[in-house]
Formats: structure tokens, sequence, C-alpha cells
């Protein structure tokens, strides 16, 4: 691979699938390294669309718009930044060596669907989770809740992503509004939903874990300091690291990271989502890319989620190394607009140690991620309040 000047013959150009808050850092961060990319997602002027070096709107998830761009690019790498992709179609490119498909194409095949990952790591590595089981219809879901799940439980879709479709079940009264809430909330029409066991813990972590060429000039496993964070119906709100844990706590759940990303394969980061109750620990899921609880790492690491992630990729050092405790807080759009100024940045930004990353994305929904505050703190829970305090102070209105 030639890291070199951008837009050069022959040297190394990066494909974006997906181009959200996640992606746009990614591209910045390969670009710091000379590298020319494309960014794709599903609608105009994407955040990452306003940073790379070309853009393009596609429906992602259909195989042959997106074998056609790859055809018509030629990129030498394809980077997964959502879910919703023809992710058989990856394999196909990947088999056909189109190009390099990160971190493997089987990943982005097992995690877009829940079910595929669920059986990975509760049936093959034997992993624990929750209790779970899989129904297609109304009657399934309510004969697997009686069947052993019990109450209450969670239902999701089986593909969807930030909580979207996702509700408790307190009672069986409440089955057909969870079924209906999943329908709806699916990213791509499908009539299968995970019921789960409503795990009881202590706290919740996200462990990045990064496989990436290390001194013995193989792939390695690196993991960051984990990160603490709170979830309002199934989306992220808030995020801290380092995240305190018991040794034993942190051990096996280093242990069950190594394990799912040892068996997905390849190079880049992988969000490990945890349950953590005492020394007790739960695998929940996994995105074989940078988690959005990881924005924190844009200000407590020394090199953040999306540079650890354009590195490996690149095949280049890294390092996992803190910088200070962080914390992050979710900025939302608040109401239904297109085309939204932000008001307050000033005064927002008068907290000590602190900074904010306004997306771009050109409309607001109500609980539709828009921008995200961090800070550093003397310990978390100063960097956690600081971080809170900004977002507060950050109001979105029409432009
Ligand atoms: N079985 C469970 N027991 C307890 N809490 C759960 C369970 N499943 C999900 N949750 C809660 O809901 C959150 C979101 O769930 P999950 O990560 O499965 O959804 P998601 O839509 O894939 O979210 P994202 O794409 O943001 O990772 C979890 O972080 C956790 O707070
Ligand atoms: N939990 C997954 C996640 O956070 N994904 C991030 O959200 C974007 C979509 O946002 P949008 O729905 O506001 O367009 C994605 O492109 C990605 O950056
Ligand atoms: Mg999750």
């Amino acid at each position: 691979m030639k890291i070199g000047t951008p837009l050069s013959p022959g040297a190394t150009r990066v494909m974006l699938l997906g181009a959200g808050e996640l992606g746009k850092e990614v591209i910045i961060a390969l670009q710091r390294f000379g590298v020319e990319v494309i960014a794709v997602d599903r609608y105009p002027d994407a955040p990452g669309h306003q940073v790379a070096h070309r853009a393009h709107v596609i429906n992602m998830a259909d195989a042959a718009a997106l074998r056609a761009l790859v055809e018509k690019e030629r990129p030498h790498i394809i980077v997964p930044e959502i879910e919703a992709i023809a992710t058989d179609m990856l394999a196909e490119i990947e088999r056909d060596k189109l190009a390099e498909v990160i971190p493997v194409a089987r990943a982005t095949q097992l995690t877009m669907n829940r079910e595929g990952i669920r059986r990975l790591a509760a049936e093959t590595l034997e992993l624990p989770t929750s209790r779970y089981a899989f129904a297609a219809s109304e009657t399934e879901l309510k004969e697997a809740i009686d069947g052993g799940i019990g109450y209450p439980c969670i239902i999701k879709p089986v593909m969807s992503s930030s909580g979207k479709g996702q509700s408790t079940v307190n009672t069986p009264e409440d089955v057909a509004k969870a079924w209906e809430y999943a329908m709806s909330g699916a990213r791509v029409n499908q009539t299968r939903v995970i019921v789960e066991e409503t795990i009881k813990f202590d706290y919740e972590i996200t462990q990045l874990t990064v496989r990436a060429i290390g001194d013995s000039g193989k792939v390695e496993t690196f993991f960051c300091d984990p990160i603490g964070h709170v979830q309002v119906k199934g989306d992220y709100v808030e995020s801290w690291q380092p995240q305190a844990m018991s040794p034993k706590a942190l051990a096996r759940s280093r242990e069950i990271a190594q394990k799912v990303t040892d068996n997905l394969g390849g190079r880049g980061i992988f969000g490990v989502e945890l349950f953590v109750k005492g020394d007790h620990v739960w695998f929940s899921e996994v995105s074989p890319r940078p988690h959005d609880t990881g924005m924190v790492t844009m200000i407590s690491q020394i090199q953040n989620e999306f540079e650890l992630h354009a590195r490996a990729i690149l095949g280049l050092p890294v390092s996992v190394a803190m910088r200070a405790p962080g914390a992050s807080a979710v900025i939302y759009g608040g109401m239904e607009a297109k085309g939204i100024a932000f008001e307050g940045v000033d005064e927002a930004l008068r907290v000590p140690q602190s900074d904010i990353r306004l997306f771009g994305k050109p409309e607001a929904f109500t609980r539709r991620r828009m921008g995200v505050a961090l800070a550093n703190g003397a310990d978390t829970n100063e960097a956690r309040a600081r971080a809170k305090l900004v977002a507060s102070k950050v109001r979105p209105v029409k432009a």
C-alpha cells in the first residue's frame, strides 16, 4: 500500500460506505495521512460528504448500485460506516479482489443482522449473553416470551441501530405495541425481531478494541480504556472514559472482546458492548467500526477512535494511551427542520476544558444527533458535568 500525495495515481484510495458523524472523522483522519477518500451515503450533503475528495449518493443496500459505484471509483479499501449495506455484495467484492473490505466482509455480514452476531457469540463462542429468541410474528414473539425469556424483556428489529424500533415490554398487554414499533423501526423491510431478557446491570461499557499491525509485524490486539455510557431508549446520550471497573470485570471484558474480535478478524477498530454487574460480564453486541459512545476519545485519548481506525486500516502503528479523563454529551436537533444553525456556542465553549463537534447534518429531527459536546476534567465526574453543561448551552435553531 502506497501512502502519498492524494489524487496521484497509485496513492491509496478509500471508499467510506456511510458518511455520518463517525465517517466524517475517519475521512479527516485518513486524509491527514495523504489518502484519497470517496464518501458515500443515502442522502446529499451528509457530514462526511462535506470533507471528502468526492461524494456519491446511492442506496447502499442495493447490491447492483454498490457494485457499479465500486467498479467506477476503484477504491483499494472499502470502509463500512453503517450497517444498512448490501453486505453479501461486499463479500463478492472481497472474493473478486476488487477491493479490501474493513475489517473483513464476513464481519459486516454477521453484525448487520443481530441474529448473526448473537448466535456467533452465544452459540459458537459460548460467551455469556442475555437469554434471547427470534420471532417472525406477534404470535411467535408471545410464545418466545412465555416460553422462557420472561418479563421485562427488550424487543428489537434484527436489523436496526441507535435504538430504532427498540422497546421494553413489561406485561403481555405491551407485546402487540412492541411488535408494531419494531416493524416501523426496522432498517430494511423485514419482519423479524430479537427478544432479549433484560439484564439488570450495574453499568454498561464499550470496550474499544483495535486490531492493528504491532511491533511483531503481525496483527495484534490493543485495548482502549473502558468507556462507560448512558443510553435512553436504546440510543446513547452520554459517555465517559475511563469507566472504573473491578480488575476481574475488566479482565473478563477484555477476554470476551478478544474472543469476538479474533473470530471476526481483519484490521480496524471494534466497539464491543458489554453489560457489567459486580464481576459478571455479558456480551451485548459489537460494531466492526468506530462506536458512537467512543466519540469521547476525541478529547480523552492521544489518538482518538477514528485515528486508530485510520491507522489500523493503513497498517500504521497505533497507541491507545489516554490523554486525560473525558466525557461526551449528545446535542439533539430538538425540532424538525431543514437547514439549521446553532446558538449559544460561544457561551458553551466558556466551560473550562471543553470542545464541540457540530456534524453539519442538513436536516434536524427532534431526536436526531446533530452534534456532541466534549470535556476533560480532573476525573470523569467533573468531565461529565462539564460535557452536559456544554450540550445544554448549544441550541439548534432554524437557519
Ligand atoms: N438485553 C438487554 N438488557 C438490558 N439492557 C439492554 C439490553 N439490550 C439492550 N439494552 C439497552 O439498550 C441499549 C441499546 O441496545 P443495542 O445496543 O442492542 O441497540 P442498537 O440499536 O444496536 O444500538 P447502537 O446501534 O447504538 O449500538 C443498550 O446499550 C442497553 O442500554
Ligand atoms: N449507533 C450507530 C451510529 O451512531 N451511527 C452514526 O450515525 C450516523 C447516522 O445518523 P443519522 O441517522 O442521524 O443520519 C451514521 O452514519 C453513523 O455515523
Ligand atoms: Mg448498541
